[in-house]
C-alpha cells in the first residue's frame, strides 16, 4: 500500500470507530489526527479536504475519502472482506447498513437530554428488528455471508459489544450471536483492539461531547 493511512476525526467513538474496527482486523496501520478545537476543523476545509463539510476524513492511497459507508465499503474490497461477487456484497451492504443505522441510534446518546426513550427504543428495536435477521443468519454459517469473514462480520461484532455496554443480558435470547461474538472476539486483531491500551475509543464521555460542539459551534441543543 502507498503511504500511511491517517484518519482525521475526534478522539472519541462516533462514525469513526467502524473505520477504526475494520482496519484492525484487515491489520492495516494507521495514523490518528484528532479534532481538538475549530481551528484545526477549519484547516481541513480550507484546504479543501472536506468534500461535505464533514468527517470522518481518511487518506488511503492518495486519496481522500469521505463518508462513512463509502470509505468502509473502499477499505473492504481492498483487503477482501467484501464478498466474492456482487451478490455477496450487497448481502454484506445491506447488513452493514442495518447495522449503522443502529449504531448511529446508540451514537447520538450523548448528545440528547432525555436519553431514557431514546434507550428504550433502542433495546426494542435490537430485539426485534435488528438481532432477530443476525440470530437467523447464523443458523449454523460460521460468517454471515459466503463463509468467509467480511465487513458485515466485523460490524456485527462492534454493534453487539456496544449493545452489551447499554445493556448486558441483550443477547440472552440470541445463542448463535453470543457465540459468533466469542469466536470473533478471540481472533488476534480483535482480542489485540479489545485490550487496554489500543486504538478503540472508550464511550464518549462530556470531555468528548463538548469539543464536538466546540469544533462545529454547536451552542444550544444537538441538531
Ligand atoms: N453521511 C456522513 C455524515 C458525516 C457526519 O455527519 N459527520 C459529522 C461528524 S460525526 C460532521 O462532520 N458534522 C458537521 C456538519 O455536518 O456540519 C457520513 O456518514 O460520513
Amino acid at each position: 500500500m502507498s503511504g500511511k493511512v491517517i484518519l482525521h476525526y475526534f478522539n472519541g467513538r462516533g462514525k469513526m470507530e467502524s473505520i477504526r474496527w475494520l482496519l484492525t482486523v484487515a491489520e492495516v496501520e494507521f495514523e490518528e489526527h484528532y479534532l481538538t478545537n475549530r481551528e484545526e476543523y477549519l484547516k481541513l476545509l480550507n484546504e479543501g479536504s472536506l468534500m461535505f463539510q464533514q468527517v470522518p476524513l481518511v487518506e488511503i492511497d492518495g486519496l481522500k475519502l469521505v463518508q462513512t459507508k463509502a470509505i468502509l465499503y473502499y477499505i473492504a474490497e481492498k483487503f477482501n472482506l467484501h464478498g466474492k461477487d456482487i451478490k455477496e456484497r450487497v448481502m454484506i451492504n445491506m447488513y452493514a447498513e442495518g447495522l449503522i443505522d443502529h449504531m448511529e441510534m446508540i451514537m447520538v446518546l450523548p448528545f440528547v437530554t432525555d436519553t431514557k426513550p431514546k434507550l428504550d427504543n433502542i433495546r426494542s428495536k435490537a430485539e426485534e428488528r435488528y438481532l432477530p435477521v443476525f440470530e437467523k443468519a447464523l443458523t449454523g454459517p460460521v460468517y454471515l455471508v459466503g463463509g468467509k469473514l467480511s465487513l458485515a462480520d466485523v460490524l456485527l461484532v462492534e454493534c453487539t459489544l456496544m449493545l452489551e455496554e447499554k445493556f448486558p443480558d441483550i443477547l440472552k435470547e440470541f445463542p448463535n450471536i453470543k457465540s459468533f461474538q466469542g469466536r470473533m472476539t478471540l481472533k488476534p486483531a480483535i482480542s489485540r483492539f479489545l485490550q487496554p491500551g489500543s486504538k478503540r475509543k472508550p464511550q464518549p464521555d462530556e470531555g468528548y461531547v463538548k469539543t464536538v460542539k466546540e469544533v462545529f459551534n454547536i451552542t444550544g441543543p444537538f441538531p
